[in-house]
């Protein structure tokens, strides 16, 4: 597995100002679409590619086109929505599949509610979108869903970590060259409700308001 955490000025200006509980959701949603935006350019640095030629107004050269089976982007419902449009402006010939999932906030059990994605996704990669990896409960369910169906490779793009939570995708996935994290910000700990500290609260009742 290979970790990335983003060291980058904009990133940590974007994340800062998402911590603050000040932040109101139209700003908090406006952000996180502009954090996908550049940890993306480094999740897909190994997208795969196949060569064109392009015929400019001068010559003819070299381009390059996303190759076949087109990237799938799997936005985790209902916090990962707020990173969908931003990842789909970068790659707009990626398709969308679905996966809805919470954590039972007394069990840290994770529920899956929905999941409306291909059946075979063999030889596609696949970038996974949710902005908190807390326990690591979610993500390490979702990596297991898309490998079960094929999936070539899983680089998953999180806004937030936890140590505890990478740790937990180490012990699962520490030996699989085929899954790699970006994260904007790797945090100090969980809390006794398994909330990231400092991290930024509930990602999807700062996005869309609160869910219960
Ligand atoms: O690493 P974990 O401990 O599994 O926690 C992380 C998950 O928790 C949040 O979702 P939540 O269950 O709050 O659902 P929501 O997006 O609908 O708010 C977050 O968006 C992750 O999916
Ligand atoms: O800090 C956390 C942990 C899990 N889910 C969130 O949205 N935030
Ligand atoms: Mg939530």
């Amino acid at each position: 597995m290979r970790v990335q955490v983003i060291d980058h000025p904009l990133v940590a200006h974007k994340v800062s100002v998402l911590r603050d509980k000040n932040t109101p959701s139209p700003v908090f949603r406006q952000l996180t679409d502009e954090l996908v935006t550049l940890l993306a350019y480094e999740a897909t640095r190994e997208v795969k590619t196949v060569e064109v030629q392009v015929q400019t107004p001068v010559a003819t050269t070299t381009g390059i086109a996303f190759a076949k089976p087109t990237p799938l982007v799997v936005p985790i419902l209902r916090a990962g929505l707020g990173m969908l449009e931003g990842m789909t402006r970068l790659v707009p010939t990626a398709e969308v599949g679905f996966l809805g999932m919470a954590r039972n906030e007394e069990t840290l059990d994770i529920i899956t509610y929905a999941e409306r994605l291909p059946s075979d996704l063999t030889g596609r990669q696949v970038f996974v979108l949710d902005p908190m990896l807390a326990t690591g409960g979610t993500l390490i369910e979702s990596i297991k869903f898309l490998f079960d169906r094929g999936a070539a490779d899983v680089t998953c793009i999180c806004l937030i970590a936890a140590p505890e939570g990478l740790a937990r995708l180490e012990e699962a996935y520490g030996d699989n060259e085929k899954v790699h994290l970006v994260l904007g910000a790797l945090d100090e700990k969980l809390d006794e409700n398994a909330y990231i500290v400092p991290g930024l609260g509930d990602a999807g009742d700062r996005l869309y308001g609160v869910a219960h």
